[in-house]
């Protein structure tokens, strides 16, 4: 038995669940991989340097045990998160030490603490085998994967369960992760597949979008209401592709950061009308490594009160981190809020609190999103009231070359890999709906 047969299954329209759960699971499958012997490659260099091509591998692995709970899922499409850019660059530290840790905790936990990390975070696919206990999933259900991995035996978690102790993001904190052939989840991170959406459209979104969500709308985030002002940095790239969407179908009004001309356009294309070139704009926020320009601050705030009327931000959608927090600080209106999810840019900030205390705004702290909210989100996408930003996608062999894009920031929106899928666009359920929405669900491609 081979991946080829699972393959063959799910492309013939009449295999049923009880033909899913025939299939003998094959012994190996393709998956991307880190080593665990070559996390010091990188030592010495830059972080733009180091090269996700050269540590990034696809390698033949064993299927994982299943266990209770858990479901085992052949992948047709997943995508690339800039969570895999940093486990492959072993920054800000290597995710071995979050295998090693996990598999400390219990005895099946111990399976993902391997010589190898199986990355990936998204996954669009059909279920093969569930576990003990699993009631609400079969053999041949068509699915995406949220990334939350929590235990719950804590009551830390029970209100919110991004608030448990154990709680990982999966493909980064654990193994057996989206891009490959096969992956291994808890059965409750899975949700259906949106069927208006191809295998690689309904992957790219997950990750993204549930965090954008959560960050933005919920009320663990910054609960944007209707006409308020969202600045949005990347407003073209994978978290703000979202966050511009989440604004501007919440009545709210997205101020879009991008930093050219054709992500301007992109932001033009979901229907934003404040945009922020930053590169043509050359804003300057820190004079040297140590020092920040006030001056350029202020010349920022003045170019978004131009744009919106004399109006200050009542969020920041913070994500770069040290280079533009002391700017997104300084310009959030009086009571107004910054909430920040990362730091892509050093994680060191760096801002002048008296513009915070002073005028009573909110740093609020976020984190991918629960399950509820990621179920949420996922809704949205699957109503088509939010699309997906997928520009460009690879097959599995180049998930490296993907992978530096994303690095490099030469990407738009969100991209995808082809896992089992053999060509884009298979998958799709639901013709009509798609019609309904082709230009929208086509508007990152190519760009
Ligand atoms: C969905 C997608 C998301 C993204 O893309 S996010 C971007 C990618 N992610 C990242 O860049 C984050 C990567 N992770 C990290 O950098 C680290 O992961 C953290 C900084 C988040 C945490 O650091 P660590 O060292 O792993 O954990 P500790 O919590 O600091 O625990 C180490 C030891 O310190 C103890 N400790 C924790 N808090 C306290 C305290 N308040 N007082 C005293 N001790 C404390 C613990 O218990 C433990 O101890 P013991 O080693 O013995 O187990
Ligand atoms: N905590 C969580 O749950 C999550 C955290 N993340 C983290 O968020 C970060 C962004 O992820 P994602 O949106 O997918 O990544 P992308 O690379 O797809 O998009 C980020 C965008 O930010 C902009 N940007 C990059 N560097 C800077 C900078 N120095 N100053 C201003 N803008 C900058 C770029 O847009 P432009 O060049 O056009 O300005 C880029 O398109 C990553 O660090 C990721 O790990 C992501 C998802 C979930």
């Amino acid at each position: 038995m081979t991946v080829k047969d699972i393959l063959d299954a799910i492309q013939s329209k009449d295999a049923t669940s009880a033909d899913f759960a025939a299939l003998p699971l094959p012994e190996s499958y393709r998956a991307i991989t880190v080593h665990k012997d070559e996390t010091e490659m990188f030592a010495g260099l830059e972080t733009r340097d180091k090269d996700p091509r050269k540590s990034i591998h696809l390698d033949d692995v064993p299927v994982p045990e299943l266990g209770p709970g858990e479901a085992l899922v052949a992948v047709m499409a997943s995508s690339v998160n800039y969570n895999s850019v940093w486990t492959s660059i072993f920054e800000p530290l290597s995710t071995f030490g979050f295998l090693e840790r996990y598999g400390r905790t219990n005895e099946l936990a111990k399976r993902h603490d391997l010589p190898y990390h199986i990355i990936g975070s998204d996954l669009a696919g059909v279920v093969l085998r569930t576990g003990p206990g699993v009631n609400a999933w079969k053999p041949g259900d068509e699915v995406v994967a949220h990334c939350l991995s929590v235990e719950l035996e804590s009551s830390d978690g029970h209100n919110d369960t991004m608030l448990d102790p154990e709680q990982r993001i999966w493909g980064f904190e654990t193994n057996f992760g989206g891009l490959a052939e096969i992956a291994l989840v808890k059965s409750n991170q899975l949700m259906p597949k949106p069927a208006h959406l191809s295998w690689e459209e309904a992957a790219a979104p997950g990750l993204v979008n549930s965090t954008a969500y959560r960050q933005l709308v919920s009320r663990n985030g910054a609960q944007m209401k209707q006409g308020d002002n969202v600045l949005i940095w990347g407003a073209s790239g994978g978290l703000g592709s979202y966050a511009t969407q989440f604004a501007l179908a919440g009545g709210a009004t997205p101020i879009c950061v991008v930093s050219s001309e054709q992500k301007a356009e992109i932001c033009r294309k979901m229907g934003a009308e404040l945009i922020i070139d930053r590169s043509a704009e050359d804003y300057r926020f820190w004079k040297d490594e140590h020092t920040q320009d006030p001056k350029e601050w202020k010349r920022f705030g003045k170019r978004i009160r131009e744009l919106t009327g004399g109006e200050d931000v009542d969020i920041v959608f913070e994500h770069p981190g040290r280079e533009t927090f002391g700017a997104s600080v300084y310009v959030t209106r009086k009571g107004g809020t910054i909430v920040t999810c990362a730091s892509t840019s050093g994680y060191q900030h760096e801002y002048d609190n008296r513009y915070l205390w002073m005028s009573l705004k909110r740093i609020i702290g976020s984190h991918f999103a629960n399950y509820r909210e990621a179920w949420e989100a996922n809704r949205l996408i699957a109503k088509g009231k939010i699309h997906p930003t997928l520009s460009k996608v690879y097959s599995l062999e180049e998930t490296g070359q993907a992978a530096y894009d994303v690095h490099r920031n030469l990407h738009q929106g969100k991209v995808g890999v082809l896992c089992l899928a053999p060509e884009e666009g298979l998958g799709v359920r639901d013709e009509a709906m798609r019609a309904r929405h082709i230009d929208a669900i086509n508007r990152f491609r190519n760009s």
